[in-house]
């Protein structure tokens, strides 16, 4: 998944290629066997699975169209060979809600995903620790433990709250100031950008403890030199992945995505230090330190200076298109249905009076807000497809023994999109996931932030930006889209313009 995370970054450029036709073939055994209803009668291994060639995967990414969009061809080769199959990699990919969950529960003690060799070299070359992306093994389990305190635990996100608010309150207000000749209507020509700088002020609000400037009128020069250099590392990181290493030396992407690198660790580490020396001088004149999550990392022994650099630069670079493009789908979907955004605005202003900025304590009682991220998630999930590798031993999986070391593809915007788990997929439905009595999707039918151990850590923190905001913006806003100049989506439901917002004030 980190390279899908890595990948999704990347393609922040990608474009929208025309859908190729979808066959209805299917491998009924792979199907009946997997689904429990072929007897198991033959010890059955990897070689027995369906499998696409390597020259049929390049022949549908280069001539069918889909290089810009694995997230179709997942739909497209499970109408073909059934729920799970060998890719063109000699990968397993499963896709149903039922091999999901086997794979997710047979996962061992330290699960692992993929091999973020790349990312380890400019470590290494360096000095920097790993974080927990590129971390492994007991010394990724031993990391987790210390970055998952003061995250994880919904009570945890919860004291993020207040600083979370200062954020959108800015973000409001720089939304607000756009056009100053209309106090009624205006235009927010990107909004996909807004709310990546959105997403980046509020993560590094909690991670550094300060603030960046991502939303004032002029960001200031050190700020977009970073957000410069997050561009460049992802957006050289495909060509630095598959250069041999001689080519290195004569093409110029190596030296280009190192240098994104090097802003990216030089801006983040230039923060830290501040910290550290903030710390020191409070030590020296035997004063208390109060502080949030850098201050907790950096006071706690068993981590040094390295770790810190590495995890809190790997949390930051997953903490900002996550968010801001959930957040920009979620804002695309109620503009396209007024009453699904009038039932939110209902449910808002009567949770919390008008005069009060809802906190995190006041979501809590706004479960259809809550139904509709998770609705966006499962429409458009930022992670739709993920991996593990069982390093230990082999296991069986749909009557299937897979060898150890074998990647398991995980196909989640296939599961999600599936009309078997949800119907009607292609509608924004909110309503699905309330508790109301009805009957509840299975619970691997759409799992956006992952499962287990290897979860996502900014879970919570996630979430509560994108309550608070979503909350804040559908009270005082009403949001229609008034011209889709340029709807690009690429490989993993990146989006790279969202046309324009027409943006109404409902109250002032
Ligand atoms: C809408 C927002 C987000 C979504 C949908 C999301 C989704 C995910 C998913 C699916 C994974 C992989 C989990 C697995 O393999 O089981 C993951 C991992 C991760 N996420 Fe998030 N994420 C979001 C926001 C964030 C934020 C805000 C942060 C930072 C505070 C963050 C930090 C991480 C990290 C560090 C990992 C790697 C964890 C590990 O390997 O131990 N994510 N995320």
């Amino acid at each position: 998944m980190a390279a899908s995370l890595s990948w999704t970054l990347m393609r922040r450029h990608g474009c929208w290629l025309l859908p190729g036709p979808l066959t209805s073939v299917s491998c009924r055994e792979a199907g009946r066997l997997a689904s429990g209803t072929l007897t198991e009668d033959k010890h059955r291994t990897l070689q027995d699975l369906p499998k696409v060639h390597f020259l049929e995967f390049l022949y549908r990414v280069t001539c069918q169209g889909f290089y810009n969009r694995t997230h179709e061809l997942q739909i497209h080769e499970k109408q073909r060979l059934g729920p799970i199959y060998r890719d063109g990699m000699n990968q397993v990919c499963v896709s149903s809600p039922e091999l999901l969950e086997e794979v997710l529960r047979k996962e061992e003690k330290f699960p692992c995903r993929t091999d973020m060799a790349i990312w380890k070299e400019f470590r290494d070359m360096k000095g920097f620790g790993y974080g927990p992306f590129t971390e492994d093994g007991e010394k990724w389990y031993n990391l987790r433990v210390m970055l998952n305190k003061r995250m994880l635990h919904p009570k945890d996100s919860v004291q993020y709250g207040s600083v979370i608010n200062n954020v959108v309150t800015d973000f409001i207000k720089k939304i607000h100031n756009r056009d100053q000749s209309s106090t009624a209507e205006y235009l927010v020509p990107d909004i996909a950008n807004e709310f990546y700088l959105f997403s980046l002020e509020g993560i590094a609000a909690i991670l550094f403890e300060t603030r960046l400037g991502c939303l004032e009128e002029e960001i200031p020069a050190g700020t977009q030199e970073f957000i410069n250099s997050i561009a460049r590392m992802f957006s050289y990181s495909m060509a630095a992945h598959i250069t041999p290493k001689w080519a290195r030396r004569f093409l110029p992407h190596w030296e280009r995505y190192i240098a994104g690198w090097d802003g990216i660790f030089s801006f983040a580490k230039e923060l830290i230090d501040k910290k550290i020396e903030l710390i020191q001088q409070h030590v020296d004149t035997d004063q208390d330190m109060e502080g949030e999550y850098l201050t907790y990392l950096l006071s706690n022994v068993q981590m040094s200076t390295k770790d810190v650099y590495g995890s809190i630069t790997e949390l930051l670079l997953a903490g900002v298109d996550t968010t801001s493009n959930t957040l920009t789908w979620a804002l695309y979907q109620l503009s396209i249905n007024p009453r699904i955004q009038d039932r939110l605005y209902e449910e808002v202003s009567t949770t919390v009076p008008s005069d009060r900025i809802p906190t995190a304590a006041d979501v809590t009682h706004m479960p259809y807000l809550r139904a509709v991220i998770k609705e966006t998630l499962r429409m458009y999930p930022v992670v739709p497809v993920n991996a593990r590798v069982m390093t230990e031993k082999s296991v069986t999986i749909g009557g299937y023994e897979i060898p150890k070391n074998t990647t398991f593809v995980l196909c989640h915007y296939a599961i999600s999109q599936d009309t078997k788990n949800f119907s009607d997929s292609s509608t924004f439905n909110p309503d699905r996931w309330l508790r109301d009595g009805r009957e509840r999707p299975h619970p691997f039918s759409s799992i956006p932030f992952g499962f287990g151990v290897r979860g996502c850590v900014g879970r919570r923190i996630a979430e509560l930006e994108m309550y608070l905001l979503l909350s804040r913006v559908s009270r005082r806003i009403k949001v229609c889209i008034k011209v889709v100049s340029s709807l690009f989506l690429c490989k993993i439901l990146v989006i790279v313009s969202l046309g324009f917002f027409f943006f109404y004030h409902k109250v002032v």
